[in-house]
């Protein structure tokens, strides 16, 4: 399945259209970047409206009692559709068990290889994001963090699912995919990009132009 990483909601809207999409993840640095004069929850209400499927929205607080009240206030914005993000660490992991006891979903952010993914399942950890990027910028194979994830999660039957992000080439989403995501969490460069090939452009083309000069 495919998430968009945006919180730009017209674009969201357009993409969306295409039926390919089934939740949205945001972050603190895309929201900077996107929507750094909106209000957080008039931002985030645009987003569910212009998408389906479950929306990411991360915690910004640092103490286990500052994440836990910003995590009630955010999940109360709708209930059926946020996603609480909880960047991974100890108050992330106990925050994170929390919430599952009280049936709040929540997207385990910021894991960066085989052990922190395991612990956030462990702990009850809707999603578990897996930065595929950013783990190949510290020379590891994001390829196996991602397919050692996913078997250790089949074999002990963990509900937690595997999302990958940090999407920086077309070939990360194919080899997340590949190697047993559940998720991959696209940017909408990378979305556009995944449509193009001038084999189908050229052939379109070519058929198109066949139909116009038939009889000819
Ligand atoms: O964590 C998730 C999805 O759960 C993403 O929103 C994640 O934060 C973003 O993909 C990353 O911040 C983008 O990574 P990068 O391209 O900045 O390395």
């Amino acid at each position: 399945m495919l998430f968009l990483d945006s919180s730009n909601p017209a674009e969201i809207r357009e993409l969306f259209a295409w039926g390919v999409l089934g939740g949205v993840t945001t972050n603190p640095l895309i929201l900077s970047r996107e929507a750094k004069d909106a209000i957080l929850e008039e931002r985030m209400r645009e987003v569910i409206a212009a998408s389906h499927g479950p929306v990411s929205v991360e915690l910004i607080a640092e103490t286990e009692a500052e994440m836990l009240e910003e995590a009630r206030a955010i999940h109360a914005w709708d209930p059926a559709r946020i996603c609480v993000k909880v960047p991974f660490g100890e108050a992330g992991l106990r925050v994170t068990h929390a919430l599952a006891k009280a049936g709040v979903r929540t997207n385990v952010t910021c894991v960066m290889n085989f052990n922190q993914a395991y612990l956030a399942a462990l702990a009850g950890g809707t999603y578990v994001s897996i930065f595929s990027g950013r783990i190949r910028d510290m020379g590891y194979d994001a390829r196996e963090v991602i397919e050692q994830t996913r078997a250790r999660f089949d074999r002990e039957r963990l509900t937690a699912e595997v999302l990958v992000g940090s999407i920086r080439h077309i070939a990360d989403v194919n080899e997340a995919l590949f190697a047993g995501a559940h998720v991959v969490t696209v940017p909408p460069p990378i979305l556009r990009k995944m449509l193009h090939n001038p084999k189908t452009d050229e052939t379109i083309r070519e058929f198109n132009a066949a139909w116009a000069n038939r009889g000819k």
